[in-house]
């Protein structure tokens, strides 16, 4: 049984007025397992944003559906969304989105804060953490006194805290120059060494060529999937590249 199953989703936006529909997402079937580092890529406006909003179920589906380790996420009340969020979701994003008026560490602890956890469990969870991420000597500084690199590893510590079942991460890289990218894809490849379940959206050649299995999108369907199997990163990467290239140039899955 695959932790993530992603059942024919279709998305149409309707805009206010009902004049225009965009059809976002077509058909898009895939499963992730447990322990597993999928990238997803595609080129802008391919519907990697509406697919990862509707697994993040920030979104629905206008159609099919989205299944999380038994749990049909249209299945969810609205009032207990956002707990379901918390507890099961890792959220990664390009910017960072920390907040600017709360130090590293209580931007770490936030989600177990709100989870109502206590001070002593928060601290006994969020110090190893920070330990693995480098970024123990910093908790007491705000986000605007770090650099993007560091801003990010405490992103990744409160993606992690809640020990969710999978990461989402959107563009994690996109925010960070060459060396802050090569670390926390170090970062991202340790994490799912150690059994945690990654789905990352990028444009990334590099990033995407660290991923266990590389899912391409196309005109709102999974047009072709890579794995990464035994090959290294630089041959994942050419590998990659020549996917996109057919992708652009419109021939069908790898052909
Ligand atoms: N709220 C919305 N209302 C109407 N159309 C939308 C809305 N959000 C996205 N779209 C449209 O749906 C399609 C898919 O957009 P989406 O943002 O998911 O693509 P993307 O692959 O994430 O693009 P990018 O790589 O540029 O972020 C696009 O045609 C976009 O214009």
């Amino acid at each position: 049984m695959p932790l993530l199953t992603v059942n024919h989703l279709k998305k149409i936006y309707t805009t206010r007025f009902g004049g225009n529909q965009v059809q976002a997402l077509s058909d898009v079937t895939f499963s992730v397992e447990e322990g597993e580092y999928v990238a997803i890529m595609g080129e802008s406006g391919s519907g990697k944003t509406t697919l990862l909003n509707i697994l993040a179920s920030l979104d629905q589906p206008t159609s099919g559906s989205v299944i999380l380790n038994n749990v049909e996420l249209g299945s969810i009340p609205d009032r207990q969304l956002s707990a379901f969020r918390r507890e099961n979701l890792g959220f990664v994003f390009q910017d960072f989105n920390l907040l600017d008026t709360f130090s590293l560490y209580d931007n770490i602890a936030l989600p177990l804060v709100l989870s109502r956890r206590t001070p002593k469990e928060i601290q006994r969870r969020l110090l190893p953490l920070a330990q693995m991420l480098g970024i123990d000597a910093l908790l007491k500084k705000y986000p605007y006194e770090v650099s993007g690199g560091q801003k990010q590893r405490a992103a990744v510590a409160r993606a992690l805290i809640t020990d969710p079942q999978i990461v989402l991460a959107d563009e994690p890289t996109g925010a960070l120059d060459s060396k802050s990218t090569d670390s926390l894809l170090r970062i991202f490849e340790e994490i799912n060494r150690m059994g945690q379940t990654i789905f990352m959206v990028t444009h990334s050649l590099k990033a995407a060529s660290h991923a266990n299995r590389v899912l391409f999108i196309k005109d709102g369907v999974v047009f072709h999937q890579l794995y990464k199997g035994a090959a290294s990163n630089e041959e994942m990467y050419q590998h990659i590249s020549d996917a996109l290239t057919v992708l652009a140039t419109g021939g069908k899955n790898g052909e």
